[in-house]
C-alpha cells in the first residue's frame, strides 16, 4: 500500500530536520511542501502572523482545532513559556499518528497534548477531563464549516473569558463564510483581518483575529 503524503512529509522531516529543534522541523516541512508536495500547513507566511499573535498573548492555555501533521502545534508550542500548554484536536487517526511523531521529533511533546476526536466531542470535555478553566488562545484551523459552530460551543462551555483571542486560518481560501458572518456581526467579539497568502501559493488568503469581550 503506497505511503500517504502526510507520511512522506514526516519521513522527510525525520531524515532531514534536526531532532529537538522546532525551527528546523518547521523549515523542513515548509521546504518539502513548497518544493515537492503542497500540503495544508499554515505555512511560513501566515505562520508569522500566528507567531506574532502567540507572542502578544503569551498564553498559559492554548487550544488548536485541526492538528493535521503538527506543523502549527510545533510552531505554537516553541513560543510557549515554561508551564504553558497547548491542547490540539485532531479527529483523523492517520493525521494524529503523524502529528504525534512530528511533535515528539521537534521536542515539544511536554507542552503539547494531542486530543483525538471530533471537536464537538472534545470541546465539552475540556473543563472536566482536561482540567481547563478558560482558554487564553484558540487557533481555529479545522474543517471550515466547523469554525462557527465550535466558536458557539466554546462560549456555551464557558471556555472563553474577557480577552480570550481566537485566530482563524483560511478566511478567504478555502473560506469560512458562515464564521466570518457570525463573528464580525457579534458585539461580543472585536475582530481584525490579516490579509496574507495561502500556504506555499500566490493565492490570497487571510486570518481573522477575534478578541472575546466577555
Ligand atoms: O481543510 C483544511 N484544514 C482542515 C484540516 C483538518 N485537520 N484536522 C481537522 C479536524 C479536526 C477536528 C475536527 N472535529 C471535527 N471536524 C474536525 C476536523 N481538519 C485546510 C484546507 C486548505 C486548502 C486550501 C486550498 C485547497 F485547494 C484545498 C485545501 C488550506 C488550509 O490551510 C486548511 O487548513
Ligand atoms: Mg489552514
Amino acid at each position: 500500500m503506497n505511503q500517504s503524503k502526510e507520511r512522506r512529509i514526516l519521513n522527510f522531516v525525520l531524515q532531514n530536520a534536526v531532532r529537538g529543534d522546532p525551527c528546523s522541523v518547521m523549515e523542513t516541512i515548509d521546504k518539502y511542501c513548497s518544493e515537492k508536495e503542497w500540503a495544508m500547513n499554515v505555512g511560513d507566511v501566515k505562520g508569522v502572523i500566528l507567531d506574532k499573535t502567540v507572542e502578544e498573548i503569551n498564553p498559559k492555555v492554548a487550544l488548536e482545532l485541526g492538528t493535521y501533521c503538527g506543523y502549527s502545534a510545533v510552531r505554537i508550542a516553541r513560543l510557549l513559556k515554561a508551564g504553558a500548554r497547548l491542547l490540539t484536536v485532531e479527529f483523523n487517526p492517520e493525521f494524529a499518528a503523524i502529528a504525534k511523531q512530528m511533535i515528539e521529533f521537534a521536542g515539544v511533546q511536554d507542552k503539547v497534548k494531542l486530543l483525538e476526536g471530533p471537536s464537538e466531542v472534545i470541546i465539552p470535555q475540556l473543563k472536566k477531563k482536561y482540567e481547563v478553566d478558560t482558554l487564553d488562545f484558540v487557533f481555529v484551523d479545522h474543517w471550515k464549516d466547523r469554525y462557527a459552530p465550535d466558536t458557539i460551543l466554546l462560549q456555551e462551555c464557558s471556555l472563553l473569558r474577557k480577552g480570550s483571542v481566537l485566530l482563524a486560518d483560511n478566511i478567504i481560501f478555502p473560506g469560512a463564510p458562515e464564521f466570518v458572518k457570525y463573528i464580525r456581526n457579534n458585539p461580543r467579539f472585536q475582530c481584525s483581518t490579516y490579509l496574507s497568502h495561502l500556504e506555499y501559493m500566490k493565492v490570497q488568503d487571510a486570518m481573522e483575529k477575534a478578541v472575546f469581550l466577555g
